[in-house]
Order: structure tokens, then sequence, then C-alpha cells
């Protein structure tokens, strides 16, 4: 059994994760707060070479070996850093999870087909790892997409998607946390400082682990 806390951040491009996860390392070590951070796709070097496929690979997917493919980079990442962590009694922050797998795969490129939403609930079964926490930050998409142009970072693949699959995800997102409201917080990131969603997560965050 796992002793530590697993903490996830979802939600879409450029609504704040990554920033987010920087942060609230800041927080969790200055409170003296044992924590890893760490990121899908990716996280553990093996993982990471899979993210080179997923994201910026020339050749696309078919979805299944997509969905595949975004497991198998999860597996080795929760076999190899989450669980170890999780073991020795530290928090981990992880941006990006399964709840990514079923808005992106299941939700996005599927559309909600339910043949591919059982697929992805069967990996995640076997994978045996859930979060505890999940935080999904949101921001209208035509907020995300200025954010995303003035940060000009590489646009990987899912970036590159069309409008409706973005709508699509977002719906995904929606749905998983309607679906676990024990589990997933909404924070709208919209008109909110970095620091004031800092200080939402990390409040969540105490009255937990305490
Ligand atoms: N609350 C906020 N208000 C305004 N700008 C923000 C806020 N949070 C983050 N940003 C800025 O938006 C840009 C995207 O943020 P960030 O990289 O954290 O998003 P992300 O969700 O991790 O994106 P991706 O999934 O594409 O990696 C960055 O330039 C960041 O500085
Ligand atoms: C875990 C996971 C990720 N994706 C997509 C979502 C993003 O477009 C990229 C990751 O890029 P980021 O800058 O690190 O957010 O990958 C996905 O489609 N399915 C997944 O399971």
């Amino acid at each position: 059994m796992s002793k530590g806390l697993f903490i996830t951040l979802e939600g879409g491009e450029g609504v704040g994760k990554s920033t987010q996860l920087k942060l609230l390392q800041a927080a969790l070590l200055s409170a003296g707060v044992d924590v890893v951070t760490t990121r899908e796709p990716g996280g553990s070097p093996g993982a990471e070479e899979l993210r080179q496929v997923l994201l910026f690979g020339k050749h696309p997917l078919s979805l299944r070996a997509e969905i595949l493919t975004h497991f198998a980079a999860r597996y080795d990442h929760v076999d190899q850093v989450i669980t170890p962590a999780l073991e020795a009694g530290k928090v981990v922050v992880c941006d990006r999870f399964t709840d990514s797998t079923l808005a992106y795969q299941g939700y996005g490129r599927a559309e909600g087909n339910l043949d591919v939403l059982r697929l992805i609930s069967r990996l995640q079964e076997q994978l045996g790892r859930d979060p505890d926490m999940t935080f999904l930050l949101e921001a209208p998409r035509d907020v995300a997409r200025l954010r995303l142009a003035a940060r000009g970072a590489p646009v990987d693949r899912y970036e590159l998607s069309d409008e409706g699959f973005h709508a699509r995800v977002l719906a995904g997102f929606q749905e998983i946390a309607r679906q676990d409201t024990g589990r997933v917080r909404r924070i709208s990131t919209d008109g909110l400082s970095p620091e004031a969603v800092n200080a939402m997560i990390v409040k969540d965050i105490r009255a937990r682990l305490q």
C-alpha cells in the first residue's frame, strides 16, 4: 500500500499546468513536504523517448496504437518513478495523467466511442494507480491560445489539431470532473494570477495532508 499522496494537474494546453507544477513544488518544499514533480507523457527516461514519438514523431499512429503508447509510457513512469516515490512516503505531483488519455484520445480523437472508452478504462484498471487528488485547470480556448503564442514553445501534434478536437477535449475533461467530484477540483485560471491559483491549490492540499 502507498503511504504518500498522488496529485495530478489536468486540462487543455495553455491553462497553466506547468506553471502550477513549479509553484506547487516551491510551496510544498518550503512547507517541509518531500515532493517529487513529474509529467506525462514522460517522467522516466523510457517514457520521455516515447513522448518524442507521440508528440513529434513523423508518422501519426493509429488510435489504438496511440492509446497503447501513452499507456506504455505511463506504466514505465508509474513503475519506475511514481510508485517508488509514493511508497517512500513522498507527495508526487504529475502534470497530466490518465484523465488526459480519456480526454484527448477517448473524447477528442474517438469522439466518446464506447469501445475506445472501455479500452482506456481497462488499461487504467490494470495500471493499478489512480490519483488521490486532481486539479482540473480551465481557461477559455482563445485565452489559452494567446498564452501559448506568447510562451512560444515548440508546437506538438495535438496542439496542431483542429478546434473541434480541442472543444471535445475540454468537454471530455468536464465530463470526467462531473463523474468524479470527490477527486477532481475544477479551477478557472482566467483572470487569476498564477499565484492566486497556486494559493487555492495549496489550501486544498494542506487540508488533505492534515
Ligand atoms: N494564471 C495565469 N494567467 C496568465 N498567464 C498564465 C497563467 N498561468 C500560466 N500563464 C502563462 O501561460 C503560458 C502557458 O502556461 P503553462 O505553460 O503553464 O501551461 P500548460 O497548461 O502547462 O500548457 P501545455 O499543456 O501546453 O504545456 C505560460 O507563458 C505561462 O506563463
Ligand atoms: C498524457 C497525455 C497527453 N496527451 C497530449 C496532451 C498535450 O497536447 C501533449 C502533452 O504536451 P504538454 O505540453 O506536456 O501538456 O500530449 C494526450 O493526448 N494523451 C495523454 O494521455
